[in-house]
């Protein structure tokens, strides 16, 4: 990094070449285009106007959250709804400069609504597809429910092989507490079996134990969330050592309370204590803001500085599923940027 630090912060921030790895596709669908896919469906929605909606916005937990996410999610009908949703988020991500995306998905909340998941995977990824005229590169990483069984991550799988070249990976998503990751042992093995890559939230608002529990039992390569973490010393000195990527989510943290405000947001200690932590917006529709909103908003709260802006930026690319090849591409240009700051 150049010795002479750029005075303009946000700035940088929004300018920095950055990959986000935690963003689901269905958390980016704003109020508007939701609007705009009920009228065009013919579906009711339980508000009467957009700003209405926007009211129903204020969460108290992760489960206040989901109950509103999934009922949202039922404007989504055809392949062309899909790929709008995500399309509109991928001109946001370019915004942002991201140059990698990795978008998860939830068929289940599609597939129990009579959506075939072609439907689903068809239109989201036509529009990664087409992303790659913005500059982005963008892939999709397939969710498994967590509130919901075994047996119906299994048939879930089962369902999305076909589709096995749209898909890069497997995540676990939904109400954490209550359902640990080892409910999915089996799942993760198969998926293990098959090469896909594997990934899962865990420490959002559970206990260490199910971080413990997604690295030895699932063996995923990242954690989603992970920001109970920092209560077992033991566990944050394996994240280190093992450079397991934290996709940590700021925003999302502050709007469903696991910290009381973003002053005291964590995310300076992970970093300090070597950890590979990443900032990412979760559910940016919800939460109130893309990922830049989520570096922006956090630096201002905890003072984070331009040494942290690098290495955000960089763990964000060494945390990611792209080529080594490409890792090295972005991160050249991630430097190019800062020298010249
Ligand atoms: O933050 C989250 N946690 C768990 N499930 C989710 N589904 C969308 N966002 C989330
Ligand atoms: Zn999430």
């Amino acid at each position: 990094m150049h010795a002479s630090v750029p005075t303009d912060l946000p700035a940088l921030l929004a300018a920095m070449p950055k990959a986000e790895l935690h963003i689901h596709i269905e958390g980016s669908l704003e109020p508007e285009l939701m609007f705009q896919l009920a009228r065009r469906n013919g579906v009711t929605l339980p508000y009467a106007s957009v700003e209405d909606l926007r009211k129903a916005y204020a969460f108290s937990n992760l489960q206040s959250f989901l109950d509103i996410y999934y009922a949202g999610a039922s404007v989504l009908l055809h392949e062309q709804d899909f790929h709008d949703m995500a399309w509109a988020y991928l001109q946001r991500a370019r915004h942002d400069n991201v140059l990698r995306a990795e978008i998860f998905f939830d068929p289940q909340t599609h597939t129990a609504r009579g959506v075939s998941m072609e439907t689903v995977m068809g239109g989201l990824h036509r529009a990664c597809t087409d992303a790659k005229n913005l500059g982005v590169d963008a892939e999709l990483i397939l969710c498994f429910l967590r509130h919901l069984s075994e047996q119906e991550a299994f048939e879930t799988l089962e369902a999305a092989l076909p589709l096995r070249d749209r898909f890069i990976g497997v995540g676990l998503d939904s109400s954490e507490v209550g359902h640990p990751p080892e409910k999915f042992a089996r799942v993760f093995a198969r998926c293990r079996e098959l090469g896909l890559h594997l990934v899962a939230h865990a420490g959002e608002e559970g206990p260490p134990e199910y971080v413990w529990s997604a690295l030895d039992v699932l063996k995923v390569e990242r954690i989603d969330h992970g920001v109970q973490s920092a209560r077992d010393p033991a566990l944050m000195q394996r994240l280190a050592q093992d450079r397991i990527p934290l996709t940590v989510c700021p925003l999302s943290n502050l709007k469903l309370r696991v910290f009381p405000d973003l002053a005291q947001h964590n995310l300076r200690a992970l970093l300090d204590a070597g950890l590979v932590a990443t900032v990412n917006s979760d559910d940016p529709a919800y939460f109130g803001g893309y990922i830049n909103a989520n570096f922006l908003q956090t630096f201002a709260a905890t003072g984070l500085d331009v040494r942290h802006a690098y290495q955000l930026a960089r763990n964000s690319f060494e945390g990611s599923f792209a080529q080594a090849s490409a890792k090295r591409r972005y991160i050249e240009r991630l430097d190019v940027e800062f020298n010249a700051a």
